[in-house]
């Protein structure tokens, strides 16, 4: 009721609605950036249809790669079905021009009938041959979908992390990834371009015989749409890409509005009403867009229909004009008018299948030029690949987050991390600190002039990134919640044999073995409620798979252990038994906890403050405590002033 209510009230209360202006603005406020240069957006329209064979080219490429076999039963399939195709054509005008042809009837049949077994059996093999493509096509799309999903998924993993920090990267994954999902349609639209040509080109050969002069008008005929179909491609590509923005504001806030996470904000906050506003503005934006491109083809296609009816009648004026005088016979003419409406439709399925391929070619772009550059952030460091380290050094580090808005989130740090050692980096909410983690682990490089990190004394570029990576156990802020079972959300398959005894030692440290217990099915529960037989954790249930996944990292040996906030949903006794855990295997690494509870900080062999990207202070827990000026004993005091405003007393 109340639910009916707000909606009802809704555009009466905000009149958001009809704003749809306002809207606007906070969607490029959310995805700034130059969101119009993919690929395709540049390309002229004599570029489009020089690009056609490379279109072709590239189908079948994607093909072949897919299945070798399939591929090439289908080209065959294809160029027979084409060589039958044809020799209907001329059987068919064989037999018209045997029935058409001047003396008795009779005789007429006789002759035919050659014609005419050629025409039936070609026409068979065509229906059969047509069946066997289809078949292939069916087998080929699917693994053509299936690598073009594969690959794309690698070349984002493989971006540096940095790249997810860009709005633009976010567009050039989004138009990728249509690119990919377009793969299929792509092989299907190439063979009807191939199958429409072969039509054509027969078509010509049967015109050409019958008489040369009827060809020019043919390819007169088919330029104007050729042409026409070429620019709406163009047309609608742009209104694509020009909506990106708001394509990708729709599949986040949709996301936001579905997804279990928020669901329940999104019923008790009652902010439904609020979102559909923007994802209203948001769709009507794509479709003011697609509707002027809609018209704006329509203009086109339209002269260009006025230019291919005025070529039609050229054609067929010719014709008339050539049976008239006598330079074609009536059944060269029959003939003629069969192979006329052949060649048309070869036309017309050359123009409409290139338009989609084009279309799909320019999405195709986008997903290739992803790949090649995994959207321009391809990770490419050294190859060194190093052991534990034993001493991390950080000079003059400055780190500024992409945007005008931001201010450095790092500004010239200096620092030195020794094995044994546990450091507690504290701070103010966006003081730099997960930021100072991320760059540590090498998850963020450091930028060009902005200073250096070295392990053991190699700069951490030059390091193999996979290698430096198993180096790093990680609790980061914003833990994973896989959708895995209980013991793989703990080894994530990083196991040489049975985990199961590593898995149960790292759980038993941070108590997720508790929280398994209470699950049905044990470690091989489903970890995610809503699927078959999932189940789900509480918050602090997932806090401690986190921890526990960093520590069973630990048993692989990683020299470096970094954790972020890592006990800031659980309860003081799960929150006891982790820092106890750490104390013992932070011995023989180097060790580093965010926390901002400062008490906590009391395990560690050194403190870190800092305050807007800067260290303000360094030293133990009491060094630190002992400066009474210091942002540290402030932050303490604070932590430790509970006093509460008086209670109200009844007569008040
Ligand atoms: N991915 C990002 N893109 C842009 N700015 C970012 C990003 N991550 C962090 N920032 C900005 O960088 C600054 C430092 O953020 P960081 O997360 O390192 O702070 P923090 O000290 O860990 O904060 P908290 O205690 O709230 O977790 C903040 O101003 C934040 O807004």
């Amino acid at each position: 009721m109340t639910e009916t209510r707000q909606n009802t009230q809704q555009p009466a209360d905000t009149g958001l609605e009809d704003e749809p202006s306002q809207h606007d603005e906070e969607l490029r406020y959310s995805f700034p950036g130059d969101n119009r240069r993919t690929a395709g957006s540049s390309i002229s329209t004599r570029a489009m249809v020089r690009r056609l064979p490379q279109l072709l080219r590239r189908a079948l490429a994607l093909a072949w790669h897919a299945d070798r076999r399939s591929t090439l039963l289908l080209l065959l399939a294809q160029a027979a079905s084409g060589v039958f195709g044809a020799l209907a054509l001329y059987a068919t005008t064989g037999t018209l021009a045997a029935l058409l042809r001047p003396g008795p009837v009779s005789g007429h049949l006789r002759d035919a009938a050659a014609p005419l077994a050629v025409l039936t059996v070609s026409a068979a093999l065509r229906s059969a041959l047509g069946i066997a493509v289809m078949t292939l096509s069916g087998r080929v799309g699917p693994r053509v979908n299936r690598d073009a999903d594969l690959a794309l998924i690698e070349a984002g993993c493989s971006a540096e992390l940095a790249a997810y920090d860009e709005p633009a990267y976010n567009e050039r994954w989004e138009s990728a990834d249509r690119g990919a999902a377009t793969t299929p349609d792509l092989l299907t639209a190439a063979q009807d371009v191939i199958a429409s040509t072969v039509s054509l080109i027969a078509a010509a050969g049967v015109l050409a015989t019958l008489h040369p002069a009827l060809l020019p008008f043919l390819v007169l005929g088919s330029i104007p749409a050729g042409l026409a179909a070429v620019r709406s491609a163009r047309i609608h590509y742009l209104a694509t890409v020009t909506t990106n923005e708001e394509r990708a504001a729709l599949r986040i806030y949709r996301w936001y509005l579905i997804d279990k996470q928020r669901a329940d904000q999104v019923r008790s906050d009652q902010v439904l009403p609020f979102m559909m506003a923007k994802y209203r503005a948001a769709e009507a934006r794509i479709v003011a867009v697609t509707d002027k491109a809609g018209t704006d083809a329509a203009r086109v296609s339209l002269f260009a229909a006025l230019a291919t009816g005025a070529g039609a009648a050229l054609m067929w004026g010719a014709l008339l004009y050539l049976v008239s005088t006598g330079h074609i016979g009536l059944a060269a003419a029959g003939a003629a008018t069969f192979a006329l409406r052949t060649a048309a439709g070869g036309v017309q399925g050359m123009v409409g299948n290139g338009t989609r391929l084009y279309r799909m070619g320019l999405f195709l772009d986008d997903y290739f030029s992803f790949l090649d550059e995994a959207g321009g952030h391809r990770i490419t460091r050294g190859t060194i690949e190093p052991p534990a380290p034993k001493l991390i050094e950080v000079t003059g580090l400055t780190y500024s987050y992409p945007g005008e808005q931001q201010a450095p989130a790092l500004r010239g740090i200096d620092l030195t991390l020794r094995q044994d050692e546990v450091v507690a980096v504290l701070g103010q909410n966006g003081s730099g600190k997960s930021t100072l983690l991320k760059l540590l682990s090498g998850i963020y490089l450091p930028q060009p002039g902005g200073g250096q990190i070295t392990w053991d004394g190699v700069p951490i570029e030059d390091l193999d990134a996979q290698a430096m990576w198993s180096m790093v156990a990680r609790v980061p802020q914003e833990f994973a919640r896989w959708p895995l079972q209980a013991a793989e959300n703990v080894h994530l398959g990083h196991h040489d044999g049975d985990p199961d005894q590593a898995v149960k030692d790292a759980a038993g440290l941070t108590g997720f073995d508790e929280a398994v217990h209470r699950l049905r099915s044990g470690w091989r529960t489903l970890l995610a409620q809503g699927w078959q037989g999932g189940a789900e954790l509480s918050g602090g249930g997932w806090q401690r798979a986190a921890v526990a996944r960093a520590f069973y990292r630990t048993h692989r040996e990683p020299g470096l252990l970094i954790l972020d906030e890592p006990t800031s949903d659980l309860d003081p006794r799960a929150e006891h038994k982790i820092l106890h855990a750490l104390r013992d295997l932070a011995k023989g690494r180097i060790t580093l906890l965010v926390t901002h509870n400062l008490g906590n900080a009391k395990l560690a062999d050194r403190i870190i403050v800092v305050d807007q990207g800067l260290i303000v202070q360094a030293g133990t827990w009491d060094q630190l405590a002992d400066q009474p000026d210091g942002l540290f004993k402030e932050l303490l005091d604070l932590q430790q002033d509970r006093t509460v405003p008086a209670q109200r007393t009844s007569t008040e």
